[in-house]
């Protein structure tokens, strides 16, 4: 049977870095496919992962739980007629566990694959903003998971992490929490994750949220130097292309490649020496889609 390993989490909150280390932490005579599913148009995180050598599956432009539903069922079956062993699945941050369980029953699928982990991926920086204004999704993400794990746990102090892993304890009594920094993750904490037992994730009540967040991505051939993307993501944080929630992408500036992230009102800008292509995409509400195009494009 193929293990089918579900990496969800908010928006921004880490799935494609967890993702990445899972991918080197597992046995290499494992035949591991990864199917990457962005709510944008365009799939940045496919440019990232594929480059380090993975096969990669993109599903792009809304979610598996919902308008890619279908898609998601084809390239499911498609890959289970190969020889493969494992199935690395990173949904969008805003993606319903119960709405792909019905996938799971097409009997083609039960017969040969099976869902072994659901790793929730918690934002130490932003967890009571999305608690509180993404309650939804936010909460049905950490209430099925096989295993919780922390991100940016370095922002918080030991008693701001005490009280986030109390509150994780009481939405979730079963989950195995990890909260330490990622930089200290062994392998065998990435292995213990995803040999979590998601017995749990199994029996999820079904239920439909609202997927009105609007998006925006494209590729672009662009140069732009590094003060003039400080500039966008300054403009970004003061509210100047609508609520933007995530922002990410890879750009030319000219002499370099920089990959940014977006995240709630925070940026990051860093040199991407292994992907050279001009690609972006935002997630948001109201979002300025016409400004953003103009200032990337
Ligand atoms: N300092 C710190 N930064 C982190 C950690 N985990 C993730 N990040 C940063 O958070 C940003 C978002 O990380 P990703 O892994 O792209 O997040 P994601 O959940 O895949 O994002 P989407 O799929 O776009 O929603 C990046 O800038 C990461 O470097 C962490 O534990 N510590």
């Amino acid at each position: 049977m193929v293990k089918f390993d579900i990496v969800s989490g908010f928006l921004g909150a880490g799935k494609t870095t967890l993702v990445k280390k899972i991918l080197h932490s597992l046995d290499t005579c494992e035949k591991i496919v990864l199917i990457e599913n962005d709510f944008g148009e365009v799939n940045v995180d496919r440019e990232i992962i594929e480059i380090e050598g993975f096969e990669v599956y993109e599903l792009s432009n809304g979610c598996v739980c919902c308008k890619l539903k279908g898609d998601f069922l084809l390239t499911l079956k498609h890959l289970l007629s190969q020889e493969i062993d494992r199935i690395i699945f990173e949904p969008s941050g805003i993606f319903i566990l119960s709405e792909i369980l019905d996938v799971f029953k097409d009997i083609e699928v039960s017969s040969k694959c099976f869902i072994n982990s659901v790793t929730t991926v918690v934002d130490a920086q932003n967890f009571t903003k999305h608690i509180q204004s993404y309650s939804g999704f936010f909460k049905s993400q950490i209430l099925h998971a096989s295993s919780l794990v922390i991100s940016k746990a370095q922002f918080l102090n030991d008693k701001e992490i005490y009280l986030l892993e109390h509150e994780l304890r009481t939405l979730n009594e079963t989950a195995h929490i990890i909260s330490k920094n990622w930089a200290e993750l062994s392998n065998q904490d990435i292995k213990d994750l995803i040999n979590g037992n998601s017995n749990s994730s199994l029996n999820v009540p079904k239920h439909f949220l609202n997927h009105n967040f609007d998006s925006m991505g494209l590729k672009t051939s662009r140069l732009l130097s590094l003060e003039q993307l400080e500039n966008i993501l300054g403009t970004c944080k003061k509210g100047g292309f609508g609520d933007v929630i995530r922002g990410k992408g890879i750009l030319n500036s000219g002499a370099k490649y920089f990959e940014f992230n977006y995240v709630d009102g925070q940026y990051s800008i860093m040199e991407s020496t292994d992907v050279e292509v001009g690609i972006i995409s935002f997630i948001g509400n109201n979002l300025q889609k016409e400004k953003l195009t103009a200032a990337f494009r």
